[in-house]
């Protein structure tokens, strides 16, 4: 099984890619939606969060209030550590599992939706191949600005939380540039996909090549071992 991790900068357009591939059959684990299994009422980090943020950080139904979390950490680097050093110990172990039932299940690959790949660095080195949905600043500033409702500056802020999306462009093996037309991404995403699939063939081969050489080498020698006794 390999692991393929998908990333880019906010809303640069990753669940929208991670969608495309997911209705090609890919199995997707979108560290957003980990990331709020872990902080629901009753785990330790929803404890750690409410101890450290006040209880003026929780909603009346006693989940964690989402958007003024967001509000804090996004102006604040010190406290968006603290929140990132509660949070992403949790994220990792619950994808861990994850990819150990796709394992279990049988899948060749998982593709790892993860926002802070190349911030954390922490699964980087468990990767076959990193992607990044790259979109160029003002549109990704505008599209950020659209689907959260948010003035310029809280966009800019929330830009400027992460690692500059040019740099993460630097980083990958796989660009995905989600400046235009979702048809276009589509397109893109349907040659990114033959690849994985094609690699995933390539690795196979290359296993069973091993596998018949070591046999074969085997048979040789305990041929070899007869003949000469
Ligand atoms: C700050 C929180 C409460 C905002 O929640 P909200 O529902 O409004 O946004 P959502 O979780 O969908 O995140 C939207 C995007 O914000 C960006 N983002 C989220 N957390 C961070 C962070 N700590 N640093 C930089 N960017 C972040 C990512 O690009 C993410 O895709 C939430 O994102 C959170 O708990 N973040 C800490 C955990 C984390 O790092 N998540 C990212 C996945 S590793
Ligand atoms: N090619 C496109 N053309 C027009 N709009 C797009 C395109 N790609 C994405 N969008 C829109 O841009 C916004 C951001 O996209 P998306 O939610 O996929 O980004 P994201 O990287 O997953 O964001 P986040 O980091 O916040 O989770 C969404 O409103 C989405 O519908």
């Amino acid at each position: 099984m390999f692991l393929v991790g998908l990333t880019g900068g906010i809303a640069s357009g990753k669940s929208s890619v991670s969608s495309m591939l997911r209705e090609l059959g890919c199995p997707i684990i979108d560290a957003d939606v980990v990331a709020r299994k872990v902080v629901e009422p009753h785990t330790r980090a929803y404890s750690r969060i409410v101890y450290h943020f006040g209880p003026e950080i929780v909603l009346e139904n006693g989940e964690i209030d989402r958007q003024k979390l967001g509000q804090i950490i996004f102006a604040s680097e010190e406290k968006r550590r603290l929140l990132n050093s509660i949070t992403h110990p949790e994220i990792h172990k619950e994808m861990l599992k994850e990819i150990l039932l796709y394992f279990l299940r049988g899948y060749r690959y998982v593709v790892l939706d993860v926002p802070l790949l190349f911030e954390t660095r922490r699964l980087t080195k468990f990767l076959n191949h990193t992607v990044v949905v790259y979109c160029d600043p003002a549109t990704q500033l505008q599209r950020l600005m659209q689907r959260d409702g948010l003035t310029q500056e809280q966009a800019e802020q929330r830009v400027a939380a992460q690692m500059p999306l040019n740099e993460k462009r630097g980083l990958a093996n796989h660009v995905i540039e989600n400046s235009g037309s979702r048809e276009d991404t589509h397109r893109q995403v349907l040659r990114l996909h033959t690849k994985l699939e094609d690699s995933m063939d390539f690795l196979l081969v290359r296993v069973i090549a091993i596998a018949t050489t070591a046999g074969l080498s085997g048979i040789l020698l305990y041929a070899a071992r007869i003949l000469l006794s």
